[in-house]
């Protein structure tokens, strides 16, 4: 089988694109783990699915993990998607809806920068002290579309995070499905750094857009330092989220950031 493809990166966060428009591509989840393969696929931390809509969207957006499971969102990924679905329009719209597990996301394309419109957070979880890897952290919890675990840190270089994020990752306080592990200091007033280990991934990737998100909101609970916030992301990006609160909920979330083609080719599975 020959599988066309397109290669994107949102701050580093890597996937494949397919264009499963006709609805004809039926991957098993070893097969998208094999897409993702650094070695024997292409390399991936995931794969962005285009299909049609089925609510009157533009699209709808599938998300699926390097391990080839699928995931209810992918912050990078759909600004990523945002790009790649515009640019199979005979006439490419500078603003783009689709359906994802976690609900409508609209998309603005400027430059090659992408403003998504997450989904309103959810799941929040007063801070508890659990015991990570040996170490008691502080951890907070926000679902932006997936699971985030958040320990704020006064050194973001010394943080071991494969085996922190490993720890808290698979911790039973995220049983039995598990959370992303993000390690977040703050540089200065509105802008924070941050290092993520991703489920699914089960390693640090260079950006995690759903984590950027989560670790924005929480540091505002924290500081209440007001939007929007600067999060700069291991590859060296800086991406922005914006927000409101509601009645103290979030609401009106928007994620800022990079979205490039990298190349693209095809594959024989
Ligand atoms: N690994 C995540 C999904 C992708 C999140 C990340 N790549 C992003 O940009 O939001 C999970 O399984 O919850």
């Amino acid at each position: 089988m020959q599988l066309k493809f397109t290669k994107m990166n949102g701050a580093g966060n890597d996937f494949v694109m397919l264009d499963n428009r006709d609805r004809s591509l039926s991957l098993d989840p070893s097969r998208i783990a094999h897409l993702c393969d650094r070695h024997r696929g292409i390399g991936a931390d995931g794969v962005l699915m285009v299909e049609p809509s089925l609510h009157g969207a533009d699209f709808l957006m599938r998300y699926y993990n390097a391990d080839g499971g699928e995931a209810e969102m992918c912050g990078n990924g759909a600004r990523c998607f945002a790009r790649f679905a515009t640019s199979l329009q005979a006439k490419p719209s500078e603003e783009v809806s689709f359906e994802t597990l976690a609900g409508l996301i609209r998309a603005q394309i400027t430059d090659g920068l992408v403003t998504i419109a997450m989904s309103d957070p959810h799941s929040h979880r007063p801070p508890e002290t659990l015991d990570v890897a040996g170490e008691e952290m502080e951890v907070h919890f926000l679902n932006t579309g997936v699971p985030h675990a958040v320990a704020f840190v006064s050194d973001l270089e010394a943080v071991d995070v494969r085996k922190a994020g490993a720890a808290l990752r698979y911790h039973q306080a995220f049983a039995p499905k598990g959370t992303n592990a993000n390690f977040v200091q703050t540089i200065e007033p509105g802008l924070i750094a941050i290092r993520t280990y991703e489920r699914g991934v089960e390693d640090e990737t260079l950006a995690c857009g759903t984590g950027v998100c989560a670790a924005a909101l929480l540091y505002h609970l924290k500081s209440q330092t007001p939007s929007p916030i600067s999060v700069k992301v291991r590859g060296g990006d800086t991406l922005q989220v914006g927000f409101e609160k509601v009645a103290g909920n979030f609401r009106k979330v928007t994620l800022t950031g990079p979205a490039d083609f990298v190349f693209a080719g095809t594959i024989t599975l």
